[in-house]
């Protein structure tokens, strides 16, 4: 992945936070980013995990990623295994391997019992795991760790640092910020400081040509080298005798920092044996399953997965709007606009009224029940939340996908309220001298019912962010917004209701092609407009 000319800031005419950078982020390699708070470094993991677009400049080559926010909100209505099968669904795993992953990666960091826990209840270092979970389930080629050691116990940090070195040994890049400096020192391939809104590189790779330092030593019998490795060596150790030494070779930058780790890990190796190699004896870095991790983790946990998936876009996209329709039904947002549509509904229509007037009414009432839905889809997601699943398909697409959620559900409750209507109404005009054929009046009313659907899921969209921020507004705006698209000339939605109801006076029933085809050309542009403002704006 390349960054050029990279820059980022906030708002239109907001000071640059990021300005100028260019970044190369190679295949298997551990990069480090340092700063001081405010310099700029979650801006900076945003723009790498695709969250944010930067302002000028192009990012190319973003591989499959994965991101950790630096604060993960737990108020969101799952268990912990529920949300991890939600987010392996939408990493592009099947529903089984994604539970099969949530329950592996909890086990591993000590959360298994809080599997079925709900995410509010629980504390906030389980919370965290759930977060690095969910990230590390989808075995990224790019994984972006925004302090994600952050609250959790030291056997979840230690748990959290061999997964990192995992991903590395099987090719991905890591790229974290951590405040603590000995977070992963000495094994960091790169290391990056941002100040006055650049990057200014600290340490180039280990692969460098340069002198090369092999350090052999001896652990306890059955003991693991430690999960990271100052320096990325090679590891080296005779199978057949598991109490050989072990040979690792580094360069001699690293030397000091991987001696220290072996005599500090618990229990201490012990040094056999320390040569210089010619600066010419360029060590390879390890193959994936033959790093450090590998010789570290039990020989089951370093086998390369099978199923490896990106997931294609319609499947992913498809698992978010799954993922966001069960977040809108277990959050009970639903309720209000349900009432609403009921209510409205109940008042308007009597059994035994003229079909085709009722049929206009209920699909009127569609118009702003859609648009109610599809705003609270669209800003229902803490914002943290929002950008891991952003991060997984992208803005665009995790924009879509809301939109889908709402406009989705507008539909169904649509078709069952033109079902009951169906049901309950007398065929036949307004001056009950004209029988209305049932099943043109049907689909027409169907038609119309997704007419206005589509027309109050545009307005939905463009009256919620990324168009309009502030919560009072957007919520204001919705609702005038359907009023006036409902009463307004030329409006598609008014057109079609507008068809059916008159159509009511002499009972011939109206098909709306034109006013459903200008419907879904607005909802259609409406979408592509917002989704691209989405990945503009985040
Ligand atoms: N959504 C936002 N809107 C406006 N300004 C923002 C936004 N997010 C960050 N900033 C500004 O961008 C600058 C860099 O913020 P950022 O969070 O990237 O820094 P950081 O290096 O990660 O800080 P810390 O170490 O405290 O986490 C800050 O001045 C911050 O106020």
């Amino acid at each position: 992945m390349i960054l050029r000319g990279a820059g980022r800031r906030y708002g239109l005419r907001g000071p640059w936070v990021l300005r100028g950078l260019d970044l190369e982020l190679p295949a298997r390699t551990l990069v480090r980013i340092e700063g001081a708070n405010g310099a700029g470094k979650s801006t900076l993991l945003r723009l790498l995990a695709g969250i944010d677009a930067p302002t000028e400049g192009s990012v190319t080559g973003r591989p499959r990623t994965a991101y950790v926010p630096e604060r993960f909100p737990p108020a969101l209505p799952f268990t912990a295994a529920g949300y991890l099968v939600h987010m392996g669904r939408v990493h592009g795993l099947p529903a089984d391997e994604a539970a099969a992953r949530a329950q592996e990666w909890l086990t591993r960091f000590g959360a298994a019992e809080h599997a079925r826990t709900p995410l509010a209840e629980l504390s906030k270092g389980t919370s965290q795991k759930v977060a690095v979970a969910q990230a590390l389930l989808a075995e990224p080629d790019l994984l972006v760790l925004d302090e994600a050691w952050t609250g959790l116990d030291t056997a979840a940090r230690d748990e959290l640092d061999l997964a990192v070195a995992e991903r590395v040994a099987d090719g991905a890049t890591v790229v974290f910020v951590d405040h603590d400096p000995r977070r992963l020192a000495g094994a960091a391939g790169v290391s990056h400081r941002l100040a006055g809104r650049t990057l200014h590189t600290a340490v180039t790779p280990a692969a460098d040509h340069g002198p090369r330092v092999r350090i052999e030593a001896t652990g306890p019998p059955s003991a693991a080298l430690p999960p990271v490795l100052p320096g990325a060596p090679t590891v080296e150790r005779d199978t057949a005798n598991p109490a050989a030494a072990v040979r690792l070779t580094t360069t001699a930058a690293h030397s000091d920092a991987l001696l220290g780790a072996l005599l500090t890990a618990r229990p201490p190796w012990h040094i056999t044996g320390l040569s210089q190699l010619p600066g010419d004896d360029v060590v390879p870095l390890p193959a994936p399953g033959a790093g450090p991790a590998a010789a570290a983790a039990p020989a089951g946990d370093t086998a390369p997965r099978q199923a490896r998936r990106s997931g294609p876009p319609l499947r992913a996209t498809a698992a978010l709007t799954r993922y966001r329709i069960a977040l809108l039904g277990r959050s009970q947002r639903w309720l209000a606009p349900l009432l609403l549509y009921v209510a409205v509904l109940g008042v308007g229509i009597r059994a035994g009224q003229p079909l085709l007037d009722s049929l206009g009414y209920a699909a009127a009432t569609v118009l702003p029940l859609s648009a109610w839905l599809v705003r609270l889809c669209v800003t229902q997601e803490p914002p943290a939340a929002r950008n891991v699943a952003a991060c997984a398909v992208g803005p665009a697409r995790a924009h879509c996908a809301s939109l889908l959620a709402g406009l989705g559900c507008a539909l169904a409750l649509g078709c069952a309220g033109t079902g009951i209507v169906l049901l309950i109404s007398e065929p036949i005009s307004t001056d009950r001298t004209v029988a209305v054929p049932l099943l043109p009046a049907a689909l027409a009313g169907l038609l119309v019912a997704v007419c206005c659907a589509l027309t109050g899921a545009a307005v939905g969209a463009l009256c919620a962010r990324p168009v309009l921020h502030r919560h009072g507004w957007s919520l204001a705006a919705t609702l005038l917004g359907a009023l006036l698209v409902l009463v307004t000339d030329g409006s598609p939605a008014k057109a079609a209701v507008t068809g059916l109801v008159s159509g009511s006076l002499t009972g011939a029933v109206r098909i709306p092609f034109l006013p459903l085809a200008v419907a879904v050309v607005v909802a259609v542009a409406v979408a592509a407009l917002t989704s691209r403002l989405a990945a503009l704006r985040g």
